[in-house]
């Protein structure tokens, strides 16, 4: 057994982790990094990247087909196996080489193995055979992410269904996937595997995009169901059963039974605590780590932080990235003697987590929104005015394709005449979405936003119309 001393220690080498150990060496600190998998976590190997490099094929070529003249250049269909090897590439083919080389590059150590907490500033790392104990002088960041939940549903388990991981590393396409759960990965992945030709059923017990404006679950339900997809608004799973024949059988609530060739379970996550030795600082495994504004663990010492997916704040790549910038600045803050500022919108803040988280989802339309919607600003409490724009009146977008539709809402704050909410859900509207989390996140006023002009002819254009429609 080893012991090393470090400044910083960071449990887990997911996008959030790698952020941490970054900016805490950037700050002059040092930091070592405990990985029990690949460095690079979900969003590189099964989550963010591969899920979206199966959609972006498909994607691209919708679009051509929407527009004359392209559309007749278009002579061939997808081709499944490029897709499928363009998806290995950008997952880098399930090694982390490129990570490693980058950890060494910016300074910091990786310890492989399962990271284990054994007591105050103290992380035990087991891994190829050896135990190294290392101490942390100033913090230990839990940054350990999350995994797919799997619901007690009767034989669901024994059926190997897929979860996220195996739908975004499938090496092949199954005939016919059942998709239990109509949230963001049940809504995308529906998306990407009817395109790369499987027939899929998704049972959509809550809805689809249940969270997001109304209007985006209808428009990617119709789009769904043009595309194929057999969409059970309302339909639970009760049973899952793999047949003999290596197909599943899965029994609805309602009645009725759904035969396919692969199951996948998209409900939700679950955090990676269950082994991470969080009864050493009394807390119990497999929670979701509650943080304080500081990001801090609540109910274990100031020296222990939780970032990204770990903390439940926000299950986002980019937003857990902010987390784990702030929060490292604030560690080296802390350790020249400073004062760290978590105030609302301070330099060590994680407000945006707050106010403005944006999103996009991957689905055909897409769908890009930024702060609240309107029942959220509603049950808020705050006086809001909601304005909505039919996205295909604008004349850019009908140049970006025929037949475009899409719509675009924005949520005022009456009593402070800025926007606190604003969705879009249209062909391409991913890229649009930055301007809206840049007005929320700066207050800007509406009657400043009249002189932000957007250019002609392009879809951002709706910001005008969304404005003409408010009124000055
Ligand atoms: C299918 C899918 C698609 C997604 N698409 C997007 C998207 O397009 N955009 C977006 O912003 N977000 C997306 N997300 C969410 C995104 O993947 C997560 O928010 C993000 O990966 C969280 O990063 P993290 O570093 O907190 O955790 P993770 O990425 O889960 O990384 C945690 C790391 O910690 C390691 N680890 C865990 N426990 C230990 C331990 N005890 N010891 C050592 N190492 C440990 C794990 O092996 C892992 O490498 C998607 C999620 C899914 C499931
Ligand atoms: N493009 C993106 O940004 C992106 C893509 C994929 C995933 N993600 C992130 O990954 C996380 C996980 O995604 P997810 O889709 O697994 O979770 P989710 O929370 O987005 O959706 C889960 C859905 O399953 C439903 N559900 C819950 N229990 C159920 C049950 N027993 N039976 C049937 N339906 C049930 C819920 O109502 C919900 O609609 C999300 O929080 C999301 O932020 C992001």
């Amino acid at each position: 057994m080893t012991t090393t001393e470090y400044d910083v220690i960071v449990i887990g080498a997911g996008p959030v982790g790698e952020n941490v150990a970054d900016r805490v060496m950037q700050g002059g600190l040092t930091a070592a990094i405990v990985e029990r998998e690949l460095v690079g976590g979900e969003c590189s190997y099964w989550a963010c990247m591969p899920t979206k490099a199966l959609l972006r094929s498909a994607a691209a070529l919708r679009a051509a087909r929407q527009l004359p003249g392209a559309r007749e250049a278009v002579t061939g269909e997808l081709d499944v196996a490029a897709v499928l090897s363009r998806r290995d590439s950008f997952a880098s083919n399930w090694k982390d080489d490129g990570q490693v080389s980058w950890l060494e590059s910016a300074g910091i150590d990786l310890f492989r193995g399962q990271g284990r907490i054994s007591g105050e500033r103290t992380v035990e790392v087991t891994g190829g055979g050896t135990v190294t104990t290392l101490t942390a002088r100033h913090a230990v960041v839990v940054a350990t992410g999350s995994s797919a939940l799997v619901p007690d549903i009767t034989g669901l388990r024994d059926a190997r269904p897929w979860t996220s991981r195996e739908a975004a590393s499938a090496k092949r396409v199954p005939a016919r996937l059942v998709v239990i759960g109509g949230g963001v990965v049940g809504a995308e992945m529906a998306t990407a595997f009817t395109a790369l030709g499987s027939s899929v059923t998704l049972l959509a017990r809550d809805g689809v995009l249940p969270l997001a404006e109304p209007f985006v679950g209808e428009r990617v339900i119709a789009s769904l169901r043009a595309a194929g997809v057999s969409v059970r608004v309302g339909a639970e799973a009760v049973e899952v059963r793999r047949n003999p024949d290596a197909t599943v059988r899965v029994t609805l609530a309602e009645g009725g039974q759904v035969e396919a060739d692969e199951v996948l379970v998209a409900i939700g996550r679950t955090p990676n605590t269950r082994d991470i030795g969080l009864d050493t600082v009394g807390l119990e495994p497999g929670d979701w780590l509650a943080v304080d504004e500081a990001l801090r663990v609540v109910g274990a010492g100031d020296w222990l932080y939780a970032a990204g997916d770990v903390n439940r704040r926000v299950l986002l790549t980019h937003q857990g990235k902010y987390q784990a910038r702030n929060l490292g600045d604030a560690i080296v803050a802390r350790a020249k003697g400073e004062p760290a500022d978590t105030g609302a919108w301070g330099r060590h803040a994680v407000t945006a987590d707050e106010r403005a988280i944006p999103q996009v989802v991957f689905t055909d339309p897409e769908v890009a929104s930024v702060g609240l919607t309107a029942a959220a600003a509603e049950a808020a409490g705050l006086r809001t005015r909601v304005v909505d724009y039919d996205l295909g009146r604008v004349a850019g977008s009908s140049l970006h394709a025929e037949g475009y539709q899409g719509t675009a809402r924005m949520v005022v704050d009456e009593d402070r005449r800025v926007i606190v909410g604003f969705t879009l859900v249209g062909p391409d509207v991913a890229e649009l979405v930055h301007a809206a989390t840049i007005a929320i996140v700066g207050e800007v006023p509406l009657d400043r936003l009249w002189h932000a002009v957007p250019s002609f002819p392009t879809v951002s254009e709706v910001w005008l119309r969304l404005l003409e429609t408010y009124g000055r």
